[in-house]
């Protein structure tokens, strides 16, 4: 596993096309169904159209959540507390972009304080914001590590990511039970081999497990 250069480019934000309509995206649907060899006027599945982009605007809420925004609450009051704070096992449902499939797995996130501390439940909701989009899972990573690092401005912050792609999985080379690893330590946890050390125990170091 890379640890990675701290100047990551985050692909800046083209103009995204607008939306179509609900009826447009339902049209889809059912061009989708005919493409899968089903008929979309039979009876179970005339409401399916509806049902799929309902789904839509859950699993790919992502894109209209500003995950800067998420983390502008921040806490001062506590004690100079300047160790390390990690959440880890962060379950994550993310969709890869080359096949639209889930990638579900696991997220731990770490960031060394300076002075300011976050809500922790902001640092699963970071994870969120970038999952629920369709990714790959090292933009997702680059993405959660660059954000805390600039909202926040911490010595250090960790991010590493197992993830299982349903589309390695399920379809094509069809190996489940496979994980991909990913990491991004910036800061201390890139400069100070104790702090990322200190880090991969705490998170259960998954690029050590044998099975
Ligand atoms: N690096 C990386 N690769 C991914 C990710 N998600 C999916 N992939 C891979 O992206 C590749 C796309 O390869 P293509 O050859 O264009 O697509 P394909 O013909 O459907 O490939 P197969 O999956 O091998 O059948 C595949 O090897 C996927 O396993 C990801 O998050 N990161
Ligand atoms: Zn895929």
């Amino acid at each position: 596993m890379n640890v990675q250069d701290p100047k990551i480019t985050i692909e800046t934000e083209r103009a995204k096309p607008a939306r179509p309509t609900r009826q447009e995206a339902e049209d889809a649907v059912r061009t989708l169904l005919r493409w899968a060899g089903d008929d979309p006027d039979r009876e179970g599945l005339l409401d399916t159209p509806k049902r799929v982009t309902k789904a839509y605007s859950d699993w790919f809420r992502g894109y209209d959540e500003d995950p800067a925004e998420l983390l502008q609450r921040t806490f001062e009051e506590v004690e100079g507390y300047d160790e390390m704070v990690v959440l880890r096992d962060i379950r994550f449902e993310s969709y890869c972009e080359h096949h639209m499939a889930p990638i579900i797995g696991k997220a731990h996130v770490g960031y060394l304080p300076k002075g300011r501390v976050v809500g922790i439940s902001k640092l699963a909701r970071i994870v969120d914001a970038f999952a629920k989009r369709l990714q790959v899972q090292e933009k997702m990573n680059a993405q959660i590590a660059q954000v805390l690092m600039d909202t926040l401005e911490p010595h250090g912050v960790a991010v590493v990511l197992e993830g299982e792609h349903h589309c390695m999985s399920t379809r094509g080379v069809h190996k489940p039970g496979v994980s991909m690893v990913t990491s991004t330590m910036l800061g201390a946890f890139r400069d100070d081999p104790a702090t990322r050390k200190e880090f991969m125990t705490v998170i259960g170091n998954p690029t050590n497990r044998m099975s």
